[in-house]
């Protein structure tokens, strides 16, 4: 058997296996139709199934490269990536997909009409994008949706992710390695691909004075952690919170206050103060459910100042610290030290950088390039279980390490050490 059909068999059985579960539970089969299921309706927690999933996924890319070959596969890969982004930033950017309704049709001249887009500029945008199936050309010049454009419209979980991928992460990235040339021992966030095309901020501070941009950011990061890998249920059912009882929860660079919100909902004996920077934590506030209001507090606080918060039991950091290069992620922790009790909790719920072979192939996929963009936005890093351990060391040798853990299915690990300040110097 050649590489080729080999890939091609393997994809042939993995998609099988997957067609007859959805049929078999007489689910909706994948499509591009417009009322195709948002996702492959497989269970996320059935291992097998998803093991499969990631087995097609691999084989189909894998054919794609062996079929083009090495040059013409990286010369395609490279000129897609950007050439790709340009329908799907104009489609998202001018609101095409508000021009059309959703079980009908739009001509051009109407989508041009509606969005101010000019007719030929939404002809070659949405030409290019049907090839990938955003749109589709019911008959010449008349459009209608397909699942993908639909995911696209305003309100749905991705349509955030991608405008702060295309807006501030993707001219990072094209910078990445023009940072690695000019300055490649820094250890500033501000030195990092982001600063290089947005004039020497870092991110932050970019979002501090854009607020609409901090709103995107804050949304996409509360969608993030509503898909499989970063789901905030893996943190609510694999950390011990019951056993915390009445206890207070400082969530650090908690955003909006999503992460406390769904915790505080699973665990109603806890309360939460969200600390992220004064912007954020007040658009955090007049979103928070009037409910919520006597056990989740805000306060706007910056990581490179002392906690402000005192004796709280547990400080946690959920994806914050990968986006801070290691002397600043020891000093966030060395902030801790002055309002910590003895007991104290220090909980992190960020990724582990593998070594390959030890994930799937698609979760390693995902955390070696969440890897490089933390490079490109923030001259920052994923670490490794070591590489966790050893930054609490050097913070503070009073902190000891109690353990990190990978829950199933999640790409998050949890890392907890725990302030001992009579046990050692
Ligand atoms: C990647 S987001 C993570 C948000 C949230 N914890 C989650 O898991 O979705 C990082 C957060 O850190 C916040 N942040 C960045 N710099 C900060 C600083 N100097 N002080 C406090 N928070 C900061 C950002 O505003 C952002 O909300």
């Amino acid at each position: 058997m050649s590489a080729l059909t080999e890939l091609a068999a393997i994809a042939s059985t993995e998609a099988q296996k997957l067609t007859n579960y959805i049929k078999s539970n007489n689910l909706p089969l994948p499509s591009f139709e417009v009322d195709a299921p948002g996702e492959l309706p497989i269970p996320s927690t059935d291992e097998d199934l998803q093991a499969s999933k990631i087995r097609l996924l691999k084989a189909a890319q894998d054919l794609q490269a062996l079929a083009l070959g090495p040059a013409e596969d990286l010369r395609w890969k490279a000129w897609n990536q950007y050439n790709d982004n340009i329908s799907l930033h104009a489609i998202m950017h001018f609101r095409l997909p508000e021009a059309v309704p959703v079980n009908g049709t739009a001509t051009f001249a109407e989508i041009s009409q509606k969005t101010g887009l000019k007719e030929p500029l939404v002809m070659r945008f949405v030409r290019h994008a049907a090839i990938y199936h955003v749109f589709k050309e019911v008959s010449s010049g008349v459009v209608a949706h397909t699942a993908g454009s639909v995911a696209l419209l305003d309100g749905s979980s991705v349509r955030d992710w991608l405008d702060m991928t295309f807006e501030e992460w993707a001219p990072a990235s094209v910078y990445a390695v023009k940072q690695l040339i000019q300055s490649p021992d820094s250890g500033e966030q501000s030195d990092a691909g982001f600063g290089i095309a947005f004039g020497g901020q870092t991110i932050f501070e970019f979002l501090a004075q854009n607020p609409d941009r901090a709103r995107v950011f804050g949304l996409s990061m509360s969608n993030f952690s509503k898909g499989a890998s970063h789901k905030v249920e893996h943190l609510i059912t694999n950390y011990d919170w019951p056993s915390l009882g009445e206890s207070t929860v400082v969530d650090l660079g908690g955003s909006h206050g999503h992460i406390s919100l769904a915790i505080a909902k699973a665990h109603p004996k806890l309360k939460f103060v969200v600390e992220d920077l004064p912007g954020t934590t007040a658009q955090g506030e007049e979103m928070l459910p009037a409910e919520f209001k006597d056990r989740i507090s805000f306060i706007g606080h910056d990581l490179n100042q002392l906690q402000p918060y005192k004796g709280a039991d547990v400080y946690m950091f959920r994806s914050v610290l990968l986006n801070w290069p290691d002397k600043y992620v020891v000093k966030f922790i060395k902030n801790l030290v002055p309002a910590l009790k003895p007991g104290s909790k220090v909980l992190i719920n960020e990724g582990v950088l593998p070594r390959p072979g030890e994930v799937s192939d698609w979760d390693y996929k995902v955390l070696t390039s969440l890897d490089l963009c933390m490079l490109a936005m923030f001259n920052s890093k994923e670490r490794t279980v070591e590489e966790w351990e050893g930054l609490f060391k050097e913070a503070d040798p009073r902190f000891a390490f109690q353990y990190a853990r990978k829950p199933e299915g999640s790409l998050l690990w949890i890392i907890e050490a725990v302030w001992q300040p009579t046990e050692s110097p």
